[in-house]
């Protein structure tokens, strides 16, 4: 009797250095800038500017917040994937066969790749873990997948899971860690910081020019606008506060994580820092933190939000900065990845 073929689901996220040690991370950010998505310059200047600046200069720095992030399990990103592959590999049974890759270091996507082609799977389920598209993330994926299955002799059917920046599963995952918090102790105000991306990134992305990076264009959320990584950040945030209760004037919406001082380009705004400088001047000294960008903890949201931002708030008045732990191996988050296989 002929037995059902395997379905395979295929995790990327954007991948960490092997070790927090200089010559890996400068490895690292090399593969990464030099990523024409990410960094969206002709070939030759990116050379340049990567390997001319970045790679000798931000290496180093780098290097010194990643040997703050690594614990005895390694980098989170990486270990927290790894959790919601096994997880989600339990829930989903012997029908499917769950693969992690990285776009950039290990587990690679052509690893993953080889791993489902190894089961014989007959269809790949491919999920980015980025909520919000956008081509630095999701869209560098997509094409590392499109590119290796290309050269393949048997293509199988494949989906794609591009973005999930409203996904119901998703928002009541983020709002169940943040009520965890708002049970314990009292907020004056929410701050919900997304990784930025440059405004060039966006009006590229924008459908017949619809996105001027405007409030107008992203206070809301329609056709024209659905792959506006700034608009579904903004909707991710209206649907977190609408579920946990929140007015319009409990929160803030910011950007993160510029690479701007050595590109001069600008990045989206209100940027996180500024904007949280600004707030104990204005009577909020008790903030909760949310990073809804990511969907496992990482270095922008542990060393970023959780220490550097808890800095510059305290050093400007503020009393009180809590960090919202990323969606991580929270139930409600497995159970909706299991759902986004089912439904696709
Ligand atoms: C939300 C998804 C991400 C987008 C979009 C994104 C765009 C983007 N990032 C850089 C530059 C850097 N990002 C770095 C770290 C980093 N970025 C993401 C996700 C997105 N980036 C994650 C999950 C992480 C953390 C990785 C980890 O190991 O924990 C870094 C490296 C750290 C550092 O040196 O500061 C850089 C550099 C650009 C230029 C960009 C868009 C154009
Ligand atoms: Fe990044
Ligand atoms: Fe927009």
């Amino acid at each position: 009797m002929a037995t059902t073929p395997l379905t395979g689901v295929l995790l990327i996220n954007l991948g960490t250095p092997d070790s927090p040690e200089v010559p890996d991370v400068r490895k690292y950010l090399r593969e990464f800038l030099m990523d024409g998505r990410v960094i969206d310059m002709p070939a030759p200047q990116r050379f340049m500017l990567v390997n001319g600046v970045i790679a000798p200069f931000r290496a180093p720095k780098s290097s010194k917040v990643y040997k703050e992030l690594w614990d005895e399990r390694g980098s989170p990103l990486l270990y927290y994937s790894q959790d919601q592959q096994k997880l989600l590999q339990e829930k989903l049974g012997k029908d499917y066969h769950v693969a992690l890759g990285m776009r950039y270091q290990n587990p690679s996507i052509e690893s993953a790749l080889e791993e489902l082609r190894k089961k014989d799977v007959d269809k790949i389920i491919v999920i980015s873990l980025y909520p919000q598209y956008a081509s630095a993330s999701t869209g560098t994926s997509t094409q590392k997948v499109m590119d290796i299955v290309s050269k393949w002799e048997v293509i199988p059917s494949i989906s794609f899971i591009n973005r999930f920046a409203d996904d119901p599963g998703f928002i009541k995952t983020i709002a169940a860690i943040g009520r965890s918090y708002m049970e314990k102790e009292k907020f004056d105000h929410y701050v919900f910081s997304y990784h930025g991306i440059p405004e060039r990134q966006i009006l590229k992305a924008s459908n017949g020019g619809y996105c001027q990076l405007s409030d107008k264009c992203c206070s809301t959320y329609n056709k024209k606008n659905r792959y506006c990584y700034r608009a579904q950040c903004y909707e991710t945030t209206r649907l977190v506060a609408k579920e946990l209760g929140l007015r319009e004037d409990q929160y803030t919406v910011a950007f993160q994580s510029r690479l701007q001082a050595r590109i001069k380009d600008p990045w989206i705004k209100p940027y996180t820092d500024e904007v949280i400088a600004e707030m104990p001047k204005k009577g909020i000294k008790r903030v909760l933190a949310f990073s809804p960008a990511f969907v496992a903890d990482c270095l922008e949201t542990t060393v970023e939000v959780g220490r550097e931002f808890k800095e510059i708030f305290e050093e400007a008045g503020g009393e009180h900065w809590q960090l919202a732990e990323s969606l991580n191996t929270h139930p409600i988050w497995i159970d909706t990845l299991k759902d986004m296989v089912l439904r696709s």
